[in-house]
C-alpha cells in the first residue's frame, strides 16, 4: 500500500504516470483525482508487484511542498551480486528500468554491482576494462532508459593491468546518453578482520586510487564520488563538500557485523557534518558460501534525516533531492564558515 498526497496542484496524466503513481489505479479514481483543482487529493495505491523478487519503496509524499513533484527524483538500487555477471546485469537492468518508469533521473547501483567473486583470483579473472562488454551494456541501458547511472564500484582493469595484474575499484558515472562523465577509484581499501565476519583483504586484488574527483554536475545536483569503506574517513567527505558537492555517494557492500553497528550512524554523520545529501546503494543478502552483505540502502538529507530506505532484500527506494532545503540548512547553521583550520589544519587537500 502506497499513499500519495497531491496538494493544491493539477497534474497532467502523463506527468503522473511518469512519476509512477497511479499506474495500477482504477481509471475512474485517477480521473476524479485529476479533475479536482486546488484541493488535496489523497490516493491510496495497493500495488501487487508483478515481480515479487524485489521490493519498491516509494518516496514519502511531501504534502507541505506543492512543488515537490518537480524536484529531481533519484533511485537507489539494492541487489545481491553473485559471481554470475550476466545474472547480475539482468537484475540491475530490471531495477534501472523500473527506476526510469517511476520517473527517476538518476539511478545508483552499489559497489560490486558487476559481480562478487569467491576469491581474489576469480575477482581478477572476471574483471574488465572500462571499454569492455559490461560497460557497453550499461551505456546502452542508460541510453535506452534516458537516465544517469552511478555504477558504484566496477572491478576495473586499468591501463596498468599488464604490469600489475591488479584492478581498481572504480565508481563510474554515466550520463543519460551513456557517456562516461566521471570515474573515481576507491582510495581507502578495506583490509580488515572483524571477528564473525570473515577477513576482507581488498588490497589482494586491488590498487588504491591516486586521487579524489571533483564533484560532478548532474540533473539531481553536484555529486561527490566515494565508495563504501571511504565513508569512515570524514576528511574525504569534507574535501568533497568544500569542493562544492551537494550529494555524497557511498555505494557499498557493507559487512553483516559492521552493518548493524556502523552503517546508518556513519552515513547520517557524513550528511550532518557536510550538510549534503548522502546516497548509499548497498549490496544485500548472500553472495556465495563465504559472503553476505547488510543491505539497508538509504538516502539521508542534509539535516541527517533518513528520507528513503530499503530493507534487507533486493529492491529500490526513491527520494527527491531538494537543493533549496540544502541551502536553508547551510544558511541556518553555517558550520563551513565556523571551521578552525588554525587549530587542526585543513581537513583534506583542496581538490583541483
Ligand atoms: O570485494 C569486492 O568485490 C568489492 N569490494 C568490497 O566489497 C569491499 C572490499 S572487501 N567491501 C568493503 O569495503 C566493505 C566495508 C565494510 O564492510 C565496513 O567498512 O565495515
Amino acid at each position: 500500500m502506497v499513499l500519495a498526497v497531491f496538494s493544491c496542484r493539477t497534474y497532467s496524466l502523463p506527468h503522473l504516470l511518469r512519476l509512477g503513481f497511479l499506474t495500477k489505479q482504477p481509471l475512474s479514481l485517477l480521473c476524479s483525482g485529476l479533475r479536482i483543482r486546488g484541493l488535496s487529493v489523497l490516493c491510496a495505491q495497493s500495488r501487487k508487484s508483478e515481480n515479487p523478487a524485489y521490493a519498491i519503496h516509494r518516496p514519502r509524499a511531501m504534502a507541505s511542498s506543492s512543488s515537490s513533484w518537480e524536484l529531481p527524483l533519484v533511485a537507489v538500487c539494492q541487489v545481491t551480486s553473485t559471481p554470475d555477471k550476466q545474472q547480475n546485469f539482468k537484475m540491475c537492468a530490471e531495477l534501472v528500468r523500473e527506476a526510469a518508469r517511476l520517473g527517476a533521473c538518476l539511478a545508483f547501483l552499489p559497489e560490486a554491482f558487476d559481480f562478487i567473486a569467491r576469491d581474489p583470483a576469480e575477482t581478477l579473472r572476471l574483471s574488465e576494462p572500462l571499454g569492455g562488454n559490461l560497460l557497453e551494456d550499461y551505456t546502452q541501458l542508460a541510453r535506452e532508459c534516458g537516465l544517469w547511472l552511478s555504477l558504484g564500484g566496477f572491478h576495473e582493469r586499468g591501463q596498468d593491468w599488464e604490469q600489475t595484474q591488479k584492478i581498481y575499484n572504480c565508481h563510474v558515472l554515466l550520463n543519460s546518453k551513456g557517456s562516461v562523465v566521471a570515474t573515481y577509484r576507491k582510495t581507502h581499501l578495506c583490509d580488515v578482520e572483524i571477528p564473525g565476519q570473515g577477513p576482507m583483504r581488498e588490497s589482494n586484488s586491488t590498487i588504491p586510487g591516486p586521487s579524489l574527483e571533483s564533484p560532478v554536475s548532474t540533473p539531481a545536483g553536484k555529486i561527490g564520488l566515494a565508495i563504501c569503506y571511504d565513508m569512515r574517513f570524514p576528511e574525504l567527505s569534507l574535501a568533497l563538500a568544500q569542493a562544492g558537492a551537494e550529494i555524497l555517494t557511498y555505494p557499498s557492500a557493507f559487512g553483516s557485523i559492521t552493518g548493524p553497528a556502523h552503517w546508518e550512524v556513519l552515513l547520517r554523520a557524513r550528511a550532518i557534518e557536510t550538510q549534503c545529501y548522502v546516497v548509499a546503494a548497498a549490496q544485500c543478502g548472500r553472495h556465495h558460501e563465504k559472503r553476505a552483505s547488510y543491505g539497508h540502502s538509504m538516502v539521508v538529507d542534509p539535516w541527517g534525516t533518513v528520507v528513503a530506505r530499503c530493507s534487507e532484500g533486493p529492491g529500490l527506494c526513491l527520494a527527491r533531492i531538494n537543493l533549496n532545503y540544502l541551502r536553508q540548512v547551510r544558511q541556518h547553521m553555517p558550520v563551513s564558515q565556523h571551521r578552525r583550520p588554525d587549530l587542526y589544519g585543513n581537513l583534506g587537500n583542496p581538490l583541483p
